[in-house]
């Protein structure tokens, strides 16, 4: 079990994190998500042991996760930290890259790991290949299977796909987590990027004004986000008055409601001035006014600019988000 107890940590006078505060068991898979800057990489150094804190401290399986200033070389054995850059041999080639660890004395392990990980990162092809010849996206690659030949029992993934173009993120994003799930690996993934989330992490915790704003499972807190800011990390979202959709509703509340779950209507319901649609391949993505405020919804077919129409919500969704409890 990593433990993370009340840690707080600032680089210079202004926070960076405050009482930050939890759990993640053997083999789960834990996302950090937030805007840029809010301390997600941060927090992974912190629980490498590359920053030092004066505040709070970090346990594995109840053994005290020490700082640099305990460790010549920082960082502790039985972790590995994927950083946003990759520390590989750029003479090397790939194969030596991710084999450079394991143990020359049992060469036919040191080669049937190799296969295995360089399967895992689709880059056979490439094992005799110099680092240095490779796009940068395929050095993430390597970087990624050079730290799992390691056998790490935690592994701290800074934005992992960052550099992968999307016909490869699919794929290497399954083969990575359902190996990391296989092996019993325990990830923390911080990313901003829901696709690495919502199909892999079992958690979420996320960070806002140096706190946790909020750590709940992935899809319960998709579903029920409780505010804008965790909801715009899975996409459009917006802040609705419920009595504005429903004229019956006898509640003044607003509600978070995604682009996705509005169903527009030319009858009745909340009434939108369309101003541009945005194509996404399978449907529009249509940005509107509704009383003076900028809303999102989405649509089959692209919407004139200037026309007016209504948006409905099912009220099994207003009722799911009304009843929603708090995730923090
Ligand atoms: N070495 C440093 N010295 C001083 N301030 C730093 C240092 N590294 C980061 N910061 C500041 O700490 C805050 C958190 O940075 P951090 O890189 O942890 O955020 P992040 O959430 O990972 O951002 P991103 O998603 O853009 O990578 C930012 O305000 C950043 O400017």
């Amino acid at each position: 079990m990593l433990h993370v107890n009340r840690v707080s940590f600032a680089y210079d006078e202004k926070p960076v994190l405050e009482d930050i505060r939890f759990q993640v068991g053997k083999g789960e898979h834990v996302a950090i998500m937030g805007e840029s800057g809010c301390g997600k990489s941060t927090l992974l150094k912190i629980i490498y042991g590359l920053l030092h804190v004066n505040v709070g401290e970090i346990s594995w399986n109840s053994s005290p996760v020490k700082g640099p200033l305990y460790h010549l070389v920082p960082g502790e054995p039985f972790m590995k930290y994927l950083s946003q850059d990759f520390d590989l041999m750029p003479y090397t080639t790939v194969e030596e890259n991710i084999s450079e660890f394991l143990s020359v004395f049992y060469p036919e392990e040191l080669q049937q790991r190799t296969q295995e990980l360089l399967g895992m990162i689709e880059m056979r092809e490439f094992a005799k290949t110099k680092v240095k010849h490779l796009s940068v996206g395929q050095q993430q690659r390597v970087a990624l299977a050079r730290v799992l030949a390691q056998k790490p029992e935690v592994l701290l993934l800074d934005e992992p796909f960052s550099h992968i173009d999307n016909f490869q993120k699919n794929s290497l994003r399954r083969n990575l987590f359902h190996y990391l799930k296989a092996e019993q690996i325990t990830c923390l993934t911080a990313t901003h990027d829901y696709n690495d989330v919502l199909p892999f992490a079992e958690r979420i915790i996320v960070l806002k004004d140096h706190k946790i704003l909020a750590k709940a499972p992935t899809l319960e807190l998709y579903e029920n986000p409780g505010d804008l800011y965790t909801a715009s990390l899975f996409g459009e979202a917006n802040l609705i008055p419920i009595n504005v959709v429903k004229s019956y509703a006898d509640t003044t509340r607003r509600i978070i409601v995604y682009a996705h779950e509005f169903k527009v209507s030319q009858n009745s319901g909340l009434p939108v001035e369309v101003q541009h649609s945005y194509p996404m391949g399978n449907y529009y993505l249509i940005k509107g006014v509704s009383d003076e405020k900028a809303i999102y919804f989405n649509s089959a077919t692209a919407l004139e600019a200037g026309s007016r129409l209504f948006l409905n919500i099912a009220l099994e969704t207003i009722n799911k988000r009304l009843n929603a409890k708090q995730l923090s």
